[in-house]
């Protein structure tokens, strides 16, 4: 066993009973989370942007702040979002009780095969790394709702109603923000609306620390995401971590407000510009946790090189042109850490 894994061991025991304990990280890119004893109380500053400000004279204000936070942070909060505070609470209510079914009613929809259009996911052991990872995650596409409601589960009864009402709203928020990013890059307002397809819905359940034989619970191990923006709704449980100037920071949740996230493929589109957020959730050891993750992504065939406005001498391509389907396909038969997948689309990496 390496030296750091060693040390992830003991100050994992360590921190075993914490309350929102906390994972430093030493190499960010490394995908490994080194545990220790930071402050766990810890909330980093986030970015909140107010959604209502989009709509009024103060809008281009609003852009400017988008365009900040993407560029610095990766991620902002959005409060105003015009989500139904009883739409947020159904859907969440709904995703426990569909996490709290019999086993036999929930692994129904187990499936190996990503791109099948419903699939749960439950928590698994990775004895490589000596990680648990506790996450049970049901996703399924959701756009438009009509088209694949009749795939989502039945039980509890108000899973469809309810959840497809939360899909439609967040629905609009996505445009709304992909039109701001677009805006933010000086693009035209639609760049981004343009390819974009739907969304993809991942109900994320993590139960309070559970007894495994391996040394380090993990909510979800470090990643970034596939997406163009990922609109993250988070209960009132703090588990999500982010990284900022190369540190671990913890976005707690703000009542009524979801979190936006930089995708793999708006870094792809910025021209590096923004950059693809790196986050994991951590684990609590007293009460479960439930999240909510839409993944926005664009239409197989719709060309995701950087936009040409943000290409000049200064700023040479950071990709070459490429299509949706072509990276999605490269994320199952190539094995890398998610912060490397577009390495692949590298003018040199023919
Ligand atoms: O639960 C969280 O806070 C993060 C979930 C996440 O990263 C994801 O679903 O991709
Ligand atoms: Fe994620």
């Amino acid at each position: 066993m390496s030296p750091t894994l060693l040390q992830e061991v003991s100050d994992h025991h360590a921190l075993a009973g914490a309350k929102n304990a906390s994972y430093a990280h030493s190499d960010p890119l490394s995908e490994i989370p080194t545990l220790s004893g930071v402050d766990i109380s810890a909330d980093g500053s986030t970015p909140i942007i107010d959604m209502e400000a989009l709509l009024g004279p103060r809008r281009s204000e609003a852009i400017k702040q988008i365009g900040l936070a993407c560029e610095k942070n990766g991620f902002f909060a959005v409060k105003n979002h015009g989500i139904p505070e009883m739409k947020i609470n159904n859907m969440l209510d709904t995703a426990r009780e569909f996490f709290h079914l019999p086993d036999e009613e929930r692994l129904k929809f187990r499936s190996a095969d990503p791109d099948s259009v419903i699939r749960l996911v439950t928590g698994f052991q990775d004895k490589t790394r000596n990680v648990f990872v506790s996450r049970q995650s049901l996703k399924f596409h959701c756009h438009p709702v009509e088209e694949y409601k009749g795939h989502w589960p039945s039980n509890p009864p108000s899973f469809r109603e309810n959840v497809g009402e939360y899909c439609e709203s967040v629905r609009k928020v996505e445009v709304a923000i992909l039109e701001a990013i677009s805006e933010s890059l000086d693009l035209e307002r639609d760049y981004i609306d343009k390819i974009l397809k739907g969304h993809y819905v991942s109900i994320n359940y993590y139960p309070a620390c559970q007894e495994s034989e391996l040394d380090v619970t993990h909510g979800v191990r470090t990643h970034t995401d596939p997406t163009l923006i990922t609109i993250l709704m988070q209960d009132d449980v703090p588990g999500l971590q982010v990284i900022n100037d190369d540190k671990w920071i913890n976005v707690n949740p703000i009542p009524n407000a979801v979190v936006v996230h930089v995708g793999d493929i708006l870094q792809a589109i910025s021209n590096y510009r923004y950059k693809s957020l790196l986050h994991q959730a951590i684990v609590n050891c007293e009460k479960e946790r439930v999240s909510i993750a839409s993944y926005c992504y664009p239409s197989d065939d719709a060309m995701i090189g950087p936009a040409k406005k943000l290409i000049d001498e200064v700023h040479p391509a950071i990709y070459k042109d490429f299509t949706y389907r072509e990276f999605h396909e490269s994320m199952w038969r190539v094995k890398c850490s998610t912060a490397k997948r577009l390495d692949l689309f590298k003018p040199s990496s023919d």
